[in-house]
């Protein structure tokens, strides 16, 4: 039986949410990695060191019993923000970064960042105490075509930034094209990009052909085969710069399937599975720990976790449920649309 022990694996992107929904989902995340990035777009999002504080305490009351894991705390970054805040959250240690969203870029991003001039006093302590930046790499201009608001996003905000700020780090979250990653690829320091498990196996014709598909609908959407491709080739690389941020984004189906459905792949349960299937089909499955346990906390300045886990490649392929439930609802599971072999084994 062919198999792959590698370290413990962590996501540098990951969306929890609170109360019911938290509970239902957190499990899926502690079983599978040691450490996660929380995206803090809950309603109301979490602005100030303080909202983080409590944010990670309820996550820790909803870990199931036993398991290790450990959150590590975001600022949703509005244009009131605290510099000092900021500051004392980075010292005090609960701070791993602070999160960008252009106002109306996505799920919960309403109190995001309208004009990048009142955000500068911001940008420039973190990039003074070496706080990183995550962004949502899109821009919001309605004159843009959806499936052009990241290559726009790197072209009219992110890179007049970094040119501003050269000192502050800057990870470029969920890349979806080709443009993503030769920009990240160019350059010298101080920017990296996560990649969801999603984005290395749907192109745009997952969500459009054959009638439309809300649950392979996200932000960024998936764009054409070509940026798919390019996406697979930096995943599997090595390269230190790209690491996994699943972007896991439960929603309740009715959320999903209405007529104006919300953005978000939950995909925590099974992407372990999904990434040794595709490291596997490029032939880098000596890539793998590369990719989610090594260079996500050489870029946060972590150590990698010690612990192990091996991947087994099982004959019957592994049954994972299509959805499941939550006490805030149902919530479909990402279908890779190829059976899954590869498991995780359990000690
Ligand atoms: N990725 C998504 O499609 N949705 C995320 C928000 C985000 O990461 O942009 C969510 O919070 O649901
Ligand atoms: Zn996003
Ligand atoms: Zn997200």
């Amino acid at each position: 039986m062919q198999s792959i022990t590698i370290r413990r694996p962590d996501d540098w992107h990951l969306h929890l949410r609170d109360g019911a929904m938290l509970e239902g989902v957190i499990g899926d995340t502690s079983r599978n990695f040691a450490r996660a990035i929380i995206m803090p777009n809950l309603v109301p999002p979490v602005v100030t060191t303080a909202d983080a504080k409590a944010y990670r305490a309820r996550i820790m009351e909803a870990l199931p019993n036993g398991d290790r894991f450990e959150p590590l705390m975001t600022l949703y970054l509005t244009e009131h923000t605290s510099a000092d805040d900021i500051e004392e959250g980075k010292k005090s240690g609960l701070i791993t970064a602070v999160k960008l969203y252009p106002a109306g870029a996505t799920t919960n991003s309403h109190s995001g960042v309208r004009d990048m001039e009142k955000a500068m006093p911001m940008l420039e302590r973190m990039a003074k105490i070496g706080l990183p930046l995550c962004v949502h790499g899109e821009v919001t201009t309605p004159e843009v075509d959806i499936f052009d608001r990241e290559a726009v996003f790197i072209e009219t905000v992110l890179d007049p930034l970094r040119k501003r700020l050269p000192e502050l780090k800057v990870t470029m979250e969920h890349v979806t094209t080709a443009d993503g990653i030769d920009y990240i690829k160019s350059s010298k320091a101080n920017l990296a990009g996560s990649i969801t498990t999603h984005h290395l196996i749907i192109n745009r014709n997952a969500i459009l052909v054959g009638g439309v598909r809300p649950h392979y609908y996200c932000l960024p959407v998936a764009k054409r085969e070509n940026h798919r491709l390019a996406l697979r080739a930096a995943a599997v690389s090595g390269d230190k710069r790209f690491f996994l941020g699943t972007d896991s984004a439960p929603h309740i189906d009715p959320l999903k399937e209405c007529a104006c459905g919300c953005a978000g792949i939950y995909s925590s349960i099974n992407t372990m599975s999904c990434l040794a299937h595709v490291f596997e089909q490029e032939g880098a499955l000596d890539k793998l720990e590369a990719f989610v346990s090594l260079n996500g906390p050489a870029w946060y300045g972590l150590s990698p976790n010690e612990e192990r886990v091996t991947l087994v490649k099982r004959e019957v392929p592994v049954a994972f449920p299509t959805k499941i439930e939550t006490g805030a609802g149902t919530v479909t599971v990402f279908d890779p649309m190829f059976p899954l072999h590869w498991d995780v084994e359990r000690s």
